[in-house]
């Protein structure tokens, strides 16, 4: 039995992870942690979630969340995501995170700590995201440096972070199999005269509203022929399995930093 413990447990992807863990074998929540100060704080995790009484409270103590955890989840925000993995390297507690947002510096933080403690960071658990990657990957390299390449990206009215870490990844991928530097090719905006669109440039938009789960779409475009590649989440389940599924694999894993690639095999 692995058993896990879930950080933001009172939040959107928090009690979706929760609900996944009670529907799966072999995995057991540990623990339920929130921050300082939360309406939720000393209620069952699992009726908060939505799924029944688990016996498990939500806390903001790290010592009690974890004491009886072998991995933390934590879909939270960057910031509150290194506080948990410098208490994780400690305990010596394995780590997946779903948060997104990192800069360059944060992530090489991550990176750092993953020397300690086995770590999944990956900015989409879903099964057809990363099917997606890799199809980029495959289109970027087919098609080269003649098609122009922008990526569109939706989500809900309360994202903290743009562009989504998904459609970062995304841009990544296609920059890096364009020999590109994204950091360097990405563009954000365009206002004004701003020029013809240069030829190795990436752009990112992104539109917020409502309730959105998520949507991505990269345009691959050329002259008199477009490729569009989709991936719509119509809810967040496919994320929570995704991550409960890293949770049980991570259990077995050495020290070092994973993504959702190297668990489904598609590297
Ligand atoms: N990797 C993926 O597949 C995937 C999927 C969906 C969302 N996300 C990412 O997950 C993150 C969270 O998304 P969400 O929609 O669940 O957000 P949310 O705002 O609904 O939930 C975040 C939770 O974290 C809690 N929190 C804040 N500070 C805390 C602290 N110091 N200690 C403990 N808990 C704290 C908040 O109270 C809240 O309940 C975002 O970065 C989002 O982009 C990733
Ligand atoms: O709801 C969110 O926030 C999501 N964030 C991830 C991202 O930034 O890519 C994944 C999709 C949902």
């Amino acid at each position: 039995m692995v058993k896990i413990a879930v950080n933001g447990a009172a939040g959107r992807m928090g009690g979706r992870i929760i609900t996944a863990i009670k529907e799966s074998e072999g995995l057991e929540l540990a623990g339920a942690l929130e921050m300082a100060g939360h309406d939720m704080l000393g209620q069952d995790a699992g009726s908060i979630a939505g799924c029944g009484p688990l016996g498990v409270t939500i806390t903001d103590s790290h010592e009690q969340a974890l004491q009886n955890a072998e991995v933390l989840i934590d879909f939270t925000f960057p910031e509150v995501t290194l506080k948990n993995l410098e208490v994780c390297a400690r305990l010596g507690k394995k780590m997946v995170i779903g948060s997104t947002g990192f800069t360059p510096e944060q992530r090489a933080a991550v990176e750092k700590f993953a020397e300690q403690i086995p770590v999944v960071l990956a900015p989409n658990m879903s099964v057809g995201v990363n099917a997606c990657f890799k199809l980029l990957k495959e289109t970027a390299k087919i098609l080269g440096p003649e098609f122009d390449v922008e990526i569109v990206e939706l989500h809900h009215n309360q994202k903290k972070d743009s562009p989504s870490g998904t459609a970062v990844r995304m841009g990544e991928i296609v920059a890096d199999a364009l020999g590109r530097d994204y950091q360097q090719s990405a563009v954000y905006h365009r206002e004004g005269m701003c020029g013809a669109r240069t030829k190795d440039e990436i752009g990112m938009q992104t539109v917020r509203g409502g309730d959105i789960v998520g949507e991505h779409t990269v345009y691959f475009i050329g002259m008199g022929e477009r490729i569009e590649i989709t991936h719509r989440a119509m809810s967040r389940d496919m994320f929570a399995r995704g991550a409960v599924r890293a949770a049980g694999w991570i259990d077995a894993q050495q020290p070092g930093i994973y993504d959702m690639q190297d668990i489904l095999g598609l590297k």
